[in-house]
């Protein structure tokens, strides 16, 4: 199915529809306050706390922000495999273990969220947001926090692991979107509007010239 959302918050964005394509990376990129955060959060079925009159066709997903939210008493490993543990389920330990070798955190499972710096916790919590396994993967500025080295090397690590996945990823960031986006939306009051992706597949080459040109041309609609 494509996850769907369809409708208007009166005074703030709409009518639009926001249409996931399965399998693919969606960039969503815009103003702040124009209402991004509120689609991902329909999407998701949590509270948007504004006045939705519209339709949301979704799946059930697993959501990742600008905060890692973790559990400073639990280990990394644990963090990741949390979402099971709350839902009573057996954690999958060799799953969890491969996790955590693929976003590069082996040595460091038994350490507290503490302990990692800003980025291995966001690795953490992409690992646990991989965990979930689910059909839908909502990312709500997952990366803004970082500095440029590892906004880049996480980033791309992200959009490898997530291949094949429905995504949805919030950013400001026209960079971000050239390199991660398979489709890049931007969202004004007025509704959505489709911009074509550089070529090549996900995560492209941050200096590649399409990109740098796309993500000229994105800078450009985000200032009109
Ligand atoms: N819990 C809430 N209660 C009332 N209004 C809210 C709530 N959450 C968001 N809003 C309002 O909805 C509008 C859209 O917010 P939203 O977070 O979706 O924007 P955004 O595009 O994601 O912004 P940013 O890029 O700054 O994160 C804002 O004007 C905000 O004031």
């Amino acid at each position: 199915m494509r996850p769907t959302v369809s409708g208007e918050v009166p005074g703030l964005f709409g009518p639009l529809e926001l249409v996931l394509e399965p399998g693919r990376l969606t960039c969503l990129l815009g103003a702040s306050g124009v209402g991004k955060s509120t689609l991902l959060r329909l999407l998701a079925g949590l509270p948007t706390g504004v006045e939705f009159r519209g339709r949301v066709a979704s799946q059930p997903a697993a959501l990742m922000g600008q905060d890692p939210g973790l559990f400073s008493w639990l280990s990394a490993a644990r963090n990741i495999g949390l979402g099971a543990r709350l839902r009573g389920q057996r954690v999958d330990n060799a799953r969890v273990a491969a996790l955590i070798r693929a976003v590069g955190l082996e040595g460091l499972e038994r350490r507290l969220p503490a302990s990692l710096s800003g980025g291995q916790r966001q690795r953490v919590a992409l690992a646990r947001t991989l965990a979930e396994d689910r059909p839908l993967v909502l990312l709500d500025e997952p990366f803004s926090a970082l500095d440029v080295a590892l906004r880049l090397q996480i980033g791309d690590m992200a959009a490898r692991l997530l291949a094949g996945r429905t995504v949805l990823m919030v950013t400001h960031d026209p960079a971000e979107a050239a390199r991660l986006g398979d489709r890049i939306l931007v969202m004004t009051p007025a509704g959505l509007t489709a911009n074509p992706a550089p070529p090549g597949p996900v995560p492209r080459p941050h200096d590649a010239p399409e990109v740098l040109a796309a993500q000229a041309a994105l800078t450009g609609r985000l200032l009109a």
